[in-house]
């Protein structure tokens, strides 16, 4: 469950004028989707969810995750895994190395090599294993960025309009997977998106979020 007690965050500029407030809570393996305006703060939440809110901000309000708070941890030890629109990928990097690098150093080079190829498999990009990043089509791209994110066996999913740059059809495939792997783990997700039609495939809860927001 993802709890996200009473938050509000404010612009450091203007600290008197609320920027946005949000109390919500994520059940396991519930989709709850953000909408709002471009610059409403959709991904400075994201952030602040992470352990990254940048400077410019103040936050309040506690993040809890599974009954723990870790709102005060370190970004590296609270479990939340993030999907961008563009999934960032190292292009100097080939699919593995990039997939690796969402595992702990301590996992064996077995067990690495078992965890890569079974998620790969899973997203029907085995075969790409060896090829760079520059080599993959966009659907391509964003599944190997996707299994990525999960290979760490994140306990929240953040998903920052992850499926903006697919075609319809390839879309429609990702996002089912996206959204039956969490229902699968049980993971909560917060998905940030300015397409209905991902609210309503993930048939989940819609937050709008303007200035200020209380749902
Ligand atoms: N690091 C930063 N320093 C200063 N201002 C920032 C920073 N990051 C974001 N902002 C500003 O905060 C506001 C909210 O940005 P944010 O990216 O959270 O909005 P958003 O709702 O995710 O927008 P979009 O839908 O366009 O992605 C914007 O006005 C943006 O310019």
């Amino acid at each position: 469950m993802l709890k996200i007690n009473q938050v509000n965050i404010v612009k450091r500029t203007s600290p008197d004028t609320a920027f946005l407030t949000l109390d919500v809570t994520i059940n396991p393996g519930e989709i709850v989707t953000l909408m709002g305006p471009s610059g409403s703060g959709k991904s400075t939440l994201l952030n602040y969810i992470l352990g990254h809110l940048p400077p410019a901000f103040i936050a309040s309000g506690a993040i809890e995750l599974n009954g723990l708070d870790i709102t005060d941890k370190s970004p590296y030890l609270r479990k939340i895994g993030i999907l961008y629109q563009t999934g960032l990928l190292f292009p100097h990097l080939t699919v593995f190395e990039n997939v690796a690098l969402g595992l702990s150093e301590t996992v064996s080079k077995s067990e690495r090599i078992a965890r890569i190829s079974e998620l790969l498999d899973k997203v029907g990009l085995l075969h790409c294993m060896n090829r760079m990043p520059e080599t993959l089509s966009g659907g391509e791209y964003i599944r190997v960025a996707l299994v990525r994110t999960l290979a760490s066996n994140p306990k929240a999913l953040l998903l920052d309009e992850p499926f903006s740059k697919l075609d319809e059809q390839r879309r429609e495939e990702v996002r089912a997977w996206v959204f039956d792997y969490a229902l699968i783990h049980q993971i909560p997700v917060l998905l940030v998106t300015h397409d209905k039609q991902d609210a309503i495939a993930a048939a989940s809860r819609i937050i709008e979020i303007n200035a200020t927001n209380t749902p």
